[in-house]
């Protein structure tokens, strides 16, 4: 080690030594305190803040910091150096700030700061604080021992990229089962989207593998820092596209110290909300007729149950609907429960539409009946003769039920289905296929977000279910009908919307462009970002992915791959006889190096099960992963390629990238890339029959046709 890098080495270590003791004693002291149970609400505040103060420190403990900015803020004649992890850490005597929360407005300079002499600026609560920098550096503490140290910046000295290589070295890493968070190096393009301001609907465009996932919930911690008077986590919500999805990201906002936030997909979400009164159709049935191969597949148009349901023209159909559901809610006769008492069918009209209007329907009906109720009563009161006022009560309570149940009683679905059935202006065969499942009480997604609407319409939104902040993963699939029930839901347009359309491969349900949510908002209350880096995959990858959407015929934004390099991507045509065997061996190449997540990814699910079979028949443990799937393994795994989108692995073999199952057409286009932009490190492609046309004809630079295995 050169002197200087090792007298930085050593400085570093006693300050280690140092945050790392003050940490420790800090939790000794909370845990000699015992935990309250008691009912004294003082004592349960302070139990709760010591409790939240142990969880903090319990973080820091092992990985108290991982960078450090000197910082000379204008009008002072030094710089202070200012160390940034996970949690802000303070010397409870002195009041020195030993660690400063990397959500702190001063923190972000840490990550906006990309070097050169000018002064760096950040935004405080007092206004806008100047100053130079004169070093960034980034540590790496590992169970509190410090394992390396690198000066990405110093004032004055060479300053050559050296920020990246930072980021290379954490990018080259392996990745275990889940998505881990990504505080020590984070890119300024997503730094600005992390801490935007609360009340904007984000949409954010970005290429596969550019950090929206760990993006959107790194927000999400940002979110509870910063606002932490006006936000609860209990009262945000994740939707992803599935449980195992869930269960891939669900170690990142525990490691960043976050809990309670609640995780959903929108079908489990809206069940809940409806009391389970549908239920869902086997959703495997449409990914299968979707995502079939060539011809048996169907075409795509804007008359797809998805797109069609999920439109806002049908919301305002359903809207129009309504109305005139609402108009003749109350029923066209007077109400006369015995001879010379008569309660005018205008006078309940006025109560419902004038008097009771602010109530969602349903509501208001049982407003205005308790109210028909107690004008009975007061005319009963009126009538003196006991024998008379008892026949009156008797034959006044009869035809009362008989007048209630001219009012309609619907429920959401029993509405719905109403609707559904009168639209004419549906397609034919939509109305027909919704009928036929509505008699079993069944409904597809695109049915749910009407559903919704409906029930809100009727009964109403409890203030409790509406929530502070909506993050919606792989939004690119949803409806702007799902964005519109949402949007009722959440306070102030807060919103993290993320997704990519060169990944759209449900696009019989989902958008075609992003105008279609941002219209929903308003210039004034959303913004839009496109995050075109990508960390996830080499070089080599990056540029292969890259054909493949090039060649899919719809307009795209190419991936710009971070300066990393690895193999070249192998595409290898094997005979139908040697298939299986190949398969195996390329695995069992694959797994035995560095590798510790594997994929072999397959066209259809039945190609997956196929594969998956004679794996197992070889002795080699892979998991199958199918679209029930509530749980992430990690290790060996075998999928069809419309589940592998959102995951990550080190290693991924495509299988049968033949010119029948990836034809030249946008949607294939759309599978093969998801595929390819699984992979971190390797990505292997093997083809019986001709080659899919989506990378056929490829230049030797941007592949090999070897199998790197004898
Ligand atoms: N700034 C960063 N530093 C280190 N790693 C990063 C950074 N940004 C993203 N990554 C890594 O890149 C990979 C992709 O991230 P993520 O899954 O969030 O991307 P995505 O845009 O949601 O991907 P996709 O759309 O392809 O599913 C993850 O392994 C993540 O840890």
């Amino acid at each position: 080690m050169e002197p200087e890098i090792q007298s930085a080495y050593n400085s570093e270590l006693q300050r280690l030594e140092k945050t790392a003791a003050e940490i420790e004693s800090q939790l000794q002291t909370l845990e000699g305190i015992p935990r309250y149970y008691g009912d004294d609400l003082t004592e349960q505040a302070l139990d709760n803040i010591r409790e939240s103060q142990r969880q903090a420190l319990t973080i820091a403990g092992p990985e108290p910091y991982f960078g450090r900015l000197d910082f000379e803020e204008e009008g002072h004649d030094q710089p202070v150096p200012l160390y940034i992890g996970k949690v802000g850490v303070e010397n409870i005597e002195t009041g020195e700030l030993l660690v400063i929360d990397w959500r702190a407005p001063v923190a972000s300079m840490f990550y906006s700061f990309t070097g050169g002499d000018e002064p760096a600026t950040y935004d405080s609560p007092d206004g806008l604080i100047q100053g130079l920098i004169y070093l960034k550096r980034n540590l790496v503490i590992r169970k509190q021992i410090l394992q390396r140290v690198v000066d990405a910046y110093e004032r004055g000295g060479e300053n050559l990229a050296v920020a990246d290589e930072f980021l290379l070295y954490r990018l080259g890493e392996n990745k275990d089962n889940k998505l881990r968070d990504i505080v020590s190096t984070i890119q300024e393009e997503q730094d600005k989207i992390i801490r935007s301001a609360k009340n904007l609907a984000l949409v954010i465009q970005g290429v596969a593998g550019s950090g929206k996932t760990t993006v959107a919930l790194h927000r999400l911690a940002f979110l509870l820092y910063q606002y932490r008077e006006n936000v609860r986590a209990e009262r945000m919500i994740i939707f992803a596209p599935n449980s195992m999805f869930l269960d891939y990201i669900s170690s990142v906002l525990p490691e960043l110290g976050v809990g309670g936030i609640q995780q959903t997909t929108f079908t489990d979400w809206t069940l809940d909300l409806l009391d389970q009164e549908v239920s869902m159709t086997d959703p495997a049935e449409r990914l299968t007729e979707w995502f079939a191969i060539g011809e048996n597949r169907p075409t795509l148009t804007n008359e797809a149950p998805g797109r069609w349901k999920g439109s806002l023209h049908f919301k305002q159909l359903l809207d129009e609907q309504l109305q005139a559901y609402e108009t003749t809610f109350v029923p066209e006769a007077d109400f006369t429960p015995w001879e010379g008492a008569t309660l005018r069918h205008r006078t309940v009209r006025e109560w419902f539409h004038t008097e009771y209007k602010h109530y969602p329907l349903a509501k208001r009906r049982e407003r205005v009946h308790a109210r028909i109720k107690r004008w009975m009563e007061m005319e009963l009161d009126k009538v003196w003769e006991v024998h008379l006022k008892k026949d009156y009560k008797k034959s006044g309570s009869a035809k009362l039920k008989t007048y209630f149940k001219l009012w309609p009683a619907h429920t959401p679905f029993t509405l719905y289905k109403l609707f559904v059935s009168e639209l004419e202006e549906m397609p034919e065969a939509l109305r027909k296929s919704s009928a036929k499942s509505f008699k079993k009480k069944k409904v597809e997604l695109e049915d749910l977000a009407p559903l919704l609407y409906i029930r809100d319409r009727l009964h109403g939104i409890d203030g409790n279910d509406v929530f502070d902040h909506t993050v919606i993963d792989e939004a690119q699939d949803f409806s702007p009908f799902q964005i519109a029930v949402l949007n009722d839901r959440t306070r102030g347009k807060s919103f993290t919307i993320l997704g990519d359309l060169s990944q759209g491969i449900h696009a019989y349900q989902g958008i075609r462009d992003w105008q279609e949510f941002l219209g929903l908002f308003g210039e004034d209350d959303s913004a839009f970002f496109r995050l075109d880096r990508s960390y996830r995959s080499t070089m080599e990858i990056i540029h292969f992915a890259n054909v493949i959407l090039e060649r899919s015929g719809e307009p795209v934004t190419l991936a710009k791959p971070v300066f990393r390099s690895g193999e070249k991507v192998v595409v290898h045509a094997v005979t139908p006889d040697h298939r299986l065997e190949t398969i195996r061996r390329s695995l069992e190449h694959l797994r035995s190096g560095e590798s510790s997540t594997v994929a072999v990814i397959a066209r259809t699910d039945e190609e997956a099960r196929e594969i998956h079979e004679y794996l197992a028949e070889q002795g080699i443990e892979t998991t199958l992963i199918h679209s029930g799937q509530r749980q992430y393994r990690g290790g060996l795994s075998v999928l069809p390629v419309y589940l592998s989108k959102g995951l990550e692995f080190d290693a991924v073999l495509l299988t049968d990238v033949d010119s029948t199952r990836y034809e030249l057409n946008p949607q294939d286009a759309k599978l093969l890339y998801v595929g390819c932009t699984r992979a971190l490190h390797h990505l292997w492609l093997l083809h019986t029959g001709e080659v899919s046309p989506l990378i056929s004809d490829l230049s030797d630079d941007i592949y090999t046709p070897e199998l790197p295995i004898t």
